[in-house]
């Protein structure tokens, strides 16, 4: 058995990846899906095609690798978190459109309860800011909105799960988990204890019988039911997709932090064994627990829109055709002129925190061109990133020496260049970009025998170190003018 199978089930698509044991990528396979926004604010995905989408890649990839499914010792699931899913447990299909992360249909909802003084006994018992990001009301709103939902949970006929779930349940036929990970992106459970916290249930009422069980993100969770590969698949990991990503660039001492830049950006710091209460509006969340060990937390800076501000400028504006375009427009001025352009398409999230802050692009002028506005989307991404990174040295103040990146939008060198210089600290990307990927078959293979600890540190290779190059003037200037751009948002 030679192979590990890694199912990265992101927002714009879900990929099936084979590793050999020597960490190396094998054959891959890969479909988009559809994300839908029938209303303003509103963002759903048909939770069935989440899964088909997944099947066929799994599929797709036994095929290219041309192995039979008994080669593969076992399965890492990463997953895009938070999005909501209800499932009849007698049938199988999805009572509802799976809400998405980024789905602001409850701020009004969220904004009660801030109202009402939930905000500090809530960041005390999960580590998170009240949102409607997480699961929890948007499990509240699938219960209460779609026809006979309660009475169904009632009579002990529904599942609830975050992605995880989803593709356990259906890879398994029936078993009903969740990693932990996971499950501190709900809202629903204590991070303290790691079990669902009863007087959050009560809150959000929500029953207990349609949770599902709690493990660690690293243990024999389940296996494939036979029908679907031929042969029994064990499943050894789940680990939401940013966590995964933080144990894919072996950020596993205190004081590392990684930044994956897809959808959005996700800034993680490593916090060891301590849950660390932010009081600069970061979350504290679980980085993983392996088979019999101390569970690990991070701190994590949530950005909702990165990468998808350059599929705007694609998609809406129709400036590019492919995303990676976006790095020769921007390159063909030497700077934005002085257009800021501020992402707050679907609110802003960390350090922020405003779900009805809207965009804005300032600064225009007669002279201003497509390429100034694709260069001030880019620099957009590495201002929120910087934000956040300001927020995490006060939380946590440990001078970060390097950030580890990853995701798509990690391979646009502008970027990168410009992230390091407004940092001021060297941006490292590695050869292997499939970080995310990799983080599940490490955490799997870990579990399973299949690697040892100590394979860890050569793996991650390093294809590139951007140094920080902007003089500290400059970098200043830059970052007021930010600043008070995003004042103008949120004002
Ligand atoms: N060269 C590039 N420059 C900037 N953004 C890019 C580039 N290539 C891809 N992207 C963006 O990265 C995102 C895809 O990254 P990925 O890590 O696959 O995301 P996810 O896991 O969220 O689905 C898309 O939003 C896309 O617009
Ligand atoms: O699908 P990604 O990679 O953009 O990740 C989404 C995050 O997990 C949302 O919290």
């Amino acid at each position: 058995m030679s192979y590990l199978l890694a199912l990265d089930q992101g927002t714009t698509s879900s990929r099936s990846i084979l590793f050999n044991q020597a960490g190396q990528v094998v054959a891959s396979a890969q479909q988009t899906f559809q994300l839908n926004t029938p209303k303003t604010a509103w963002v759903e995905q048909d939770a069935n095609e989440i899964w088909q989408s997944q099947l066929n890649t799994i599929k797709e990839v036994i095929q290219k690798a041309a192995i039979q499914a008994h080669e593969i010792r076992a399965i890492g699931i990463a997953n895009q978190r938070e999005t909501t899913i209800v499932w009849n447990k007698k049938t199988g299909q999805a009572i509802a459109p799976a809400i998405v992360w980024q789905d602001r249909r409850t701020s009004a909802f969220c904004q009660q309860l801030k109202d009402k003084g939930h905000e500090s006994h809530i960041q005390h018992i999960t580590g998170l800011m009240i949102d409607p990001y997480f699961s929890a009301t948007k499990l509240a709103w699938i219960l209460d909105n779609t026809p006979h939902a309660r009475t169904l949970a009632d009579s002990n006929e529904l599942a609830f799960g975050t992605v995880d779930s989803w593709l356990i349940w259906n890879l398994s036929k029936g078993c009903h988990v969740t990693d932990v990970s996971n499950a501190s992106r709900t809202m629903l459970m204590d991070i303290h204890t790691q079990q669902w916290s009863t007087p959050l249930l009560n809150l959000f009422k929500i029953p207990q019988n349609i949770l599902p069980s709690i493990v660690a993100s690293g243990q024999e969770i389940t296996h494939t039911n036979k029908d679907l590969f031929g042969a029994k698949i064990p499943v050894f990991a789940a680990i939401g997709d940013q966590q995964a990503a933080l144990f894919g660039h072996d950020c596993q001492q205190a004081g590392m932090a990684k930044n994956t830049y897809g959808t959005g950006c996700f800034m993680l710091l490593n916090t060891g064994n301590q849950v660390i209460k932010s009081t600069h509006k970061l979350l504290s969340t679980v980085a993983w627990q392996k088979t019999g060990q101390m569970t690990q937390f991070a701190l994590e800076g949530s950005v909702f829109m990165a990468g998808a501000i350059v599929q705007w400028l694609r998609d809406n504006l129709g400036f590019i055709k492919e995303s990676h375009e976006v790095e020769q427009l921007a390159s063909q001025v030497k700077d934005s002129d002085g257009v800021i352009l501020v992402p707050a398409f679907t609110g802003l999230g960390a350090p922020y925190w405003e779900p009805n802050a809207l965009a804005s692009i300032s600064g225009l002028s007669r002279g201003t061109q497509k390429a100034h506005i694709a260069r001030a989307a880019l620099e957009s991404i590495a201002f929120q990133v910087a934000d956040v990174l300001h927020a995490m040295q006060q939380d946590a103040p440990v001078p970060l020496t390097e950030l580890r990146v990853d995701g798509g939008a990690s391979a646009n060198n502008l970027l990168m260049q410009f992230q390091a210089d407004i940092l001021g600290v060297p941006v490292l990307r590695p050869t292997l970009t499939e970080t995310t990927a990799f983080g599940a078959v490490k955490m799997a293979g870990l579990s399973c025998g299949f690697f040892n600890e100590s394979d860890f540190s050569s793996m991650w290779q390093l294809d590139r170190c951007f140094e920080p190059q902007m003089s500290e003037d400059e970098r200043q200037t830059r970052l007021k003018s930010w600043k008070n751009a995003i004042q103008r948002v949120i004002a």
